[in-house]
């Protein structure tokens, strides 16, 4: 399979040469989705540039005015608009002699991307990327065709627009961890300063605490409609020696409220925050719609000079005065720089790519799992989240004026717990092994007659699974809590399918290969049905539903192997994947890039996003992306002393 391309260079109107030429790429199409729901993404095609019938509704990045064409050379190419490349952007342009070219695949974000409750609803749109773990026998069984779902946005904003909002730091030791490998620089003590920068919190009694940020672009809330299950976790919480915390402090384990990237009951993406109010600079110039193909590299000098780029079916180059950018988040970055020559020798010679150097791109992925089927009935109603009955005309209505209701709710999370289970062999107190997302209601609640089901379907659970495990009890008043394994000793890798920039890469979880991971899973479900079994839980006469799974018939209810068996039934990512262009210092066999995000071996490139994560941390990794951008920021401006 070929690109082809035929010429049709041009001048653009600020009198620079750009290369332009046609660009066709054998069958590239948009994955298929069967709903209107579809339109809001706008199909993305590169045979035929696509109607979008929704333009009116998006929130659009015209080039400055009076340019109808990007510059051809820049001080800095930015590749992905995410939460990390927003942050980025908006630091490096502030300096007005600064130009930035900031390339997003995706679309600008509209208003329905900013109801907090829709959040699983844009993994039906092509407002994300549509990808898919390689099949793994034993995991993901009760999954479409066996397979993990591992939708990453694609929008300007990046994943941050279709996120489930959630804001955490990780614990101070997995950073002061990741800095004893020779991280300079990425301590606690030194990233603290970012999440402070980043951070405009408002959050009842926590905010004046040190090391909360209030002059910061990124609003950090509670939520405020909550059911009274909250409490309820909180309560059971503390009976079990769990205190009451601002879980994102550094100071001690606990549970505690749920802190979101919401305000007013909106979702606040990172291209909100730090691209809205600066989308008039004219050096900061954003070109949604349009695609990375390759980072260009002087294969003697190995020095990094442009990128291409496609945009309406148009294949473009930018020259960069300093340096590429590459935040395309944990997929596409490696998948892009292996495109570009970089990566394991071995691999890119099997694809027929030129080797410019040899990095071990790809070679690890760390991902945060979790179990979704830890579902309690309870002996009320009218006490948790249940779609068909808050999402009403009237609560729409409330939620227009007041910012409430169910539709200001993070996909129903209402709080955080951390825990460390017995089993745990990390010798630190102060890392935890499970984050227990409370949830007031379950992954039933959004089922019954009519209800959109978003969320079952955004993990891809087959239906005949589902109905048979949960089907008695669909739609009715439950409440869960997912738990979520933190520091897995399992880890997988990427690579790629083919050269093809719009293949989607081969994505290898390997999920659970390490039985220590399910021993940890099996002891934080006892650990639930310890928190279940306190009076605040029997309050409400919560009782565990005994789920049945296909795969799973031949165990009893409740024993150790049953619970493996349904972990690897409903194996479903949280979407934290990381490590794919692991951060590292020089000699670290598996680094890609330095403690300043350069690339080993090749100059002025750099990887500014969440795949530079070289460890697990404590925390979903919106939070960590955007001070990864800051932070990149910083270590930018010294470089070039601008
Ligand atoms: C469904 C879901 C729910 C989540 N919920 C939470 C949560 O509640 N809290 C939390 O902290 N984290 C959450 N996360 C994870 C978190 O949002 C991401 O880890 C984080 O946003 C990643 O930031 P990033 O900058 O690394 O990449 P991204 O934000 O993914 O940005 C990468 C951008 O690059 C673009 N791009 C890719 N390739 C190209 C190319 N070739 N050319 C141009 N552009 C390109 C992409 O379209 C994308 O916009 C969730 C993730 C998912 C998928």
């Amino acid at each position: 399979e070929e690109a082809t391309f035929e010429d049709d260079s041009g001048v653009n109107d600020m009198g620079s040469s750009t290369r332009r030429k046609r660009f066709f790429w054998g069958d590239y199409q948009s994955p298929a989705v069967e709903n209107f729901m579809k339109y809001i993404g706008s199909p993305y095609n590169t045979q035929s540039p696509s109607v979008d019938f929704f333009s009116f509704l998006r929130d659009p990045y015209p080039l400055p005015k009076g340019l109808k064409e990007p510059y051809s050379e820049y001080d800095f190419v930015i590749i992905g608009a995410g939460s990390a490349g927003c942050a980025l952007a908006s630091r490096l342009t502030k300096n007005r002699n600064i130009t930035v070219l900031l390339l997003e695949t995706g679309k600008p974000e509209m208003i329905l991307t900013d109801v907090p409750a829709f959040a699983p609803t844009f993994q039906a749109t092509d407002y994300v990327w549509h990808y898919y773990m390689e099949p793994q026998r034993g995991v993901c069984l009760g999954m479409n065709n066996k397979r993990c779902f591992w939708p990453r946005g694609r929008a300007v904003g990046g994943t941050s627009v279709i996120n489930y909002m959630l804001y955490t730091r990780g614990r101070p030791k997995d950073w002061d961890r990741i800095a004893a490998d020779g991280n300079y620089g990425w301590s606690y003590n030194d990233i603290i300063k970012y999440y402070v920068e980043l951070e405009n919190a408002n959050l009842g009694g926590y905010e004046k605490q040190p090391h909360r940020g209030r002059n910061g672009e990124m609003p950090v809330e509670f939520v405020k409609t909550k059911t009274p299950l909250s409490n309820v976790f909180l309560e059971a919480g503390r009976i079990l020696g769990h205190p009451t915390v601002d879980y994102n402090a550094p100071e001690e384990l606990g549970f505690g409220q749920i802190q979101v990237t919401i305000s007013n009951g909106r979702r606040y993406s990172a291209a909100k925050a730090f691209l809205h109010r600066h989308k008039n600079r004219p050096n900061l110039h954003i070109l949604s719609d349009t695609t990375a193909t390759k980072i260009l590299i002087d294969p003697q000098t190995k020095i990094a000079y442009g990128v291409e780029y496609v945009r309406n079916n148009l294949l473009y180059t930018s020259l960069v005065r300093k340096e590429v950018i590459v935040s395309a988040g944990p997929i596409a970055s490696p998948q892009l720089l292996m495109l570009s020559g970089i990566g394991p020798q071995e691999h890119l010679n099997s694809h027929k790519i030129p080797v410019i150097h040899n990095l071990p791109v790809g070679r690890r992925l760390y991902d945060h799992i979790c179990f979704p089927g830890l579902v309690y009935t309870l002996n009320a109603t009218g006490i948790s989240f249940i779609e068909n009955r808050e999402l009403s005309l009237r609560n729409t209505i409330s939620w227009l004026q007041h910012g409430d209701t169910a539709y200001a709710s993070p996909g129903g999370v209402e709080g955080i717990g951390y825990i460390k289970t017995p089993v745990s062999d990390d010798p630190e107190p102060s890392v935890p092994d499970i984050e227990l997302i409370n949830i007031g209601g379950s992954i039933v609640s959004d089922g019954g007659p009519g209800a959109s089901k978003s969320v079952r379907k955004g993990m891809r659970i087959t239906e005949s699974i589902f109905d048979e495990a949960f089907g008695s009890i669909d739609g009715t008043d439950t409440w869960s809590t997912f738990p979520m394994l933190l520091h897995p000793k399992s880890f997988g890798y990427i690579e790629l399918k083919d050269s093809n920039p719009f293949s989607h890469p081969r994505l290898y979880g390997n999920y659970l290969t390490d039985p220590r991971d399910v021993a940890t899973f099996v002891a934080a479900i006892r650990h639930v049905q310890a928190l279940t079994a306190t009076a605040p839980f029997q309050r409400y006469g919560a009782k565990i539903h005994p789920a049945k799974y296909k795969p799973c018939r031949k165990h009893t209810f409740d024993s150790d192997e049953y619970w493996e068996c349904a972990v690897r039934t409903l194996t479903a990512t949280l979407h934290h994947q990381i490590a794919t262009c692991r951060m590292g210092p020089a000699g670290d066999k598996l680094a890609v890039v330095d403690p300043e995000l350069r690339v080993h071996g090749i100059k002025q490139l750099r990887v500014v996003d969440s795949s530079i994560l070289p460890r697990t941390i404590s925390a979903h990794t919106n939070a960590p992306a955007m001070a990864i951008g800051l932070k990149a920021a910083d270590l930018i401006k010294q470089t070039w002393n601008i």
